[in-house]
């Protein structure tokens, strides 16, 4: 089927379409075009409100441009779309996203040379999605994808949180387009030029081999950078050339999207760093999907994107995020 025909299916009418949108809702009356319907769940803070029909309607044309290929160099397989997500629908989905969902700033414990240190996360987070072995019923438990049954008490010792609406129409658009499947959605909010991601890469065993990972950008332009991960040189020779090339830097602007695929993670490191002055001071939302196939990739996203800490959540009033206590 071609995308175009996959597209039109998936914005047909609401009473026609085959794909579940929302099946982790409270209503399960509640369709992605009925205005004050909410993603409920037992882990989530609050509700999560659906997208406003502007915006699924803002949606329906992505993506904006054609991909530029990069895979220039060895083992990089990128396709970068400049923008992905309409002007003005991307400004319109970065309010709605920071304004509607429940963030964190994780902290926990590392050993660094003997000593336990504590690692401050410099950014907000916060994931959706459960890993292969499980899925979601209608009533919103967890239940095991081979028995059908409720999952083993000691598989998760953080439950597992459904992708509210309001991403997972994303997750679904983002899978017609890029061929590949996802059970995860992992949000970053940098609140300004301070905030910022190391150099890592997402080559964990949990993603499987040659994962492809694709990634959003809202609101203010942040510098993506890539380096391949260091060569050991051979014995008696010089270091390689590509240990001493300079970081690719990609100049992520709202609504461009980078998929990440091949053998990207498991050769090339990507970082956000910090930024100084001009451009340092707008809040920048990133959203990732990715494809979690063992349950301790649910484990371990839970446990550095959600944690044990509070709740932040964004006031317009103050144009910042606050702690959130329940009333
Ligand atoms: O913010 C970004 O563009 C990158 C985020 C990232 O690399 C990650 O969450 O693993
Ligand atoms: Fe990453």
């Amino acid at each position: 089927m071609s995308n175009k025909r996959k597209l039109d299916l998936f914005f047909q009418p609401t009473s026609q379409k085959k794909i579940r949108v929302n099946p982790e809702e409270g209503d399960p009356g509640a369709t992605s075009t009925t205005s004050g319907a909410l993603s409920t769940h037992s882990t989530f803070p609050f509700p999560v409100p659906h997208l406003p029909d502007d915006i699924i309607e803002g949606l329906a044309s992505v993506p904006a441009c054609d991909a530029k290929e990069i895979n220039d160099q060895p083992e990089l397989d990128l396709l970068y779309f400049q923008p992905y997500i309409p002007k003005g629908v991307e400004r319109q989905l970065f309010d709605f996203l920071r304004g509607e969902l429940f963030f964190y700033r994780v902290k926990y414990q590392i050993k660094r040379g003997g000593f336990e240190t504590e690692i401050n996360t410099p950014r907000y987070t916060t994931v959706f999605g459960v890993d292969t072995s499980s899925d979601f019923n209608d009533d919103g438990d967890i239940i095991d994808n081979q028995s059908n049954k409720p999952v083993p008490k000691d598989r998760y010792t953080y439950a597992p949180r459904p992708i509210p609406q309001c991403l997972d129409h994303l997750r679904q658009l983002t899978e017609i387009f890029t061929g590949a499947e996802y059970n995860f959605c992992l949000v970053n909010y940098y609140a300004n030029g301070a905030d910022s991601i190391s150099y890592h890469s997402d080559d964990e065993r949990f993603l499987g081999p040659d994962p492809s990972i694709a990634s959003f950008s809202l609101g203010a332009t942040r510098d993506f950078c890539m380096k391949h991960k260091p060569i050991t040189p051979k014995a008696g020779e010089s270091p390689p050339e590509q240990n001493l090339k300079a970081p690719l830097k990609l100049p992520l602007a709202s609504g461009d999207m980078v998929l990440m695929r091949g053998k990207t993670q498991s050769h090339w490191l990507h970082s956000i760093p910090k930024r100084k002055g001009k451009g340092s001071e707008g809040g920048r939302i990133n959203i990732t999907f990715r494809k979690g196939v063992k349950p301790y990739a649910t484990q371990n996203y839970m446990q550095y994107n959600v944690g044990d800490g509070n709740v932040w959540k964004w006031d317009a009033k103050r144009s910042e995020m606050r702690e959130w206590k329940p009333q």
